[in-house]
């Protein structure tokens, strides 16, 4: 209470972009069936980093328009990019630990903070290489698919060190097109139903995925063994959805949601959110049914969610 109000307050600096080139190369992997990848060079290491501080030390600003203890978020935005240029980590979640641990370090008035950060994913270019095609070492491309994301929750302890209160790591905006091999039938039935029962549907979803690890240190561990890599959860959903013949997207994120978590122990929690974006069957070949067109359906989309722990 302060005035005779309460009060909650957080401020910061929101979607600060990184770029960082030559940063140290991700390996230590441990390889999974469902995926080819074991690690990255990192030699673009690129990023969009959000900084959340809490602290009732900043209430004075607001009540009293007293900015004596206020960082001001440019600064905040320059201690961002000097972390990126010093971190000699190679994840996502490493960055994110390393800024924060800093940030509580230098400004003993922050009580808490949330850093988030945001991948900008950048694909390799293929270039003529000795009459094969290789990957370009220097050359990238902005690429404007899914892209992995990480928030972590640091407060302080009762000595005021720095802890790690909360995190979360995802890999977002995947849009996944199975034309064939899913389908939805048998569902409850009443006056309300229009939609035909389909053996076999196109399934177009737009799916987000999170996870928690059941201890940080496997998150953040300099050798990787445990670490998990957004690119193989990535790889292992896409694997789960080609193999799967779902009766549901219910039926599909929940056998993704079983494998992610038999695959990686060290994980505690997985958590889905899939949007139905099935397209409307329009046209079929009268030569070869296999052959057919889809159209956009109406506006208005399924969203099924799904947290499973262990
Ligand atoms: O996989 C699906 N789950 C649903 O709950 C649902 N509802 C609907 O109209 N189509 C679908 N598809």
């Amino acid at each position: 209470m302060s005035g005779g109000y309460s009060f909650d307050i957080s401020y910061g600096k929101m979607r600060v972009p990184v770029y960082r080139v030559y940063a140290t190369p991700l390996e230590g992997i441990s390889a999974i069936p469902e995926s080819a990848f074991t690690g990255r060079p990192n030699t673009l290491f690129a990023l969009e980093v959000d900084v959340e501080v809490f602290g009732r030390n900043f209430f004075p600003a607001y009540e009293k328009g007293d900015n004596s203890n206020v960082v001001a978020t440019d600064s905040m935005k320059n201690f961002v990019l000097r972390q990126a240029l010093s971190y000699e980590g190679a994840t996502l979640e490493g960055f994110l630990e390393y800024l924060g641990r800093n940030l509580l370090a230098a400004y003993s008035h922050m009580e808490a903070l949330r850093v988030s950060g945001r991948e900008l994913p950048f694909h390799y270019v293929p270039v003529p290489h000795q009459e094969r095609f290789e990957q370009s070492e220097v050359l990238f491309s902005r690429a404007h698919g899914d892209y992995a994301v990480a928030s972590l929750d640091l407060a302080r302890d009762e000595q005021q060190h720095p802890t790690l209160s909360n995190h979360r790591c995802g890999q977002v905006g995947l849009e996944l097109f199975k034309v064939t091999g899913s389908s939805f039938t048998r569902f409850y039935r009443d006056e309300y139903t229009t939609l035909p029962e389909r053996e076999d549907r196109p399934l177009f979803i737009y799916l987000d995925v999170f996870w928690k690890y059941g201890e940080v240190a496997d998150m953040l561990a300099a050798d990787h063994q445990r670490y998990v890599p957004a690119e193989q959860v990535r790889d292992l959903l896409q694997t789960v959805f080609h193999e799967f013949v779902s009766e549901s997207i219910q039926h599909l994120v929940y056998e993704m949601g079983k494998r992610l978590l038999d695959r990686f122990p060290q994980l505690a929690e997985v958590s889905f959110e899939a949007q139905n974006r099935t397209r409307d069957p329009m046209a079929v070949s009268s030569v070869d049914e296999r052959v057919k067109v889809y159209s956009d359906p109406f506006p208005a989309y399924g969203l099924i969610k799904l947290t499973l722990s262990r």
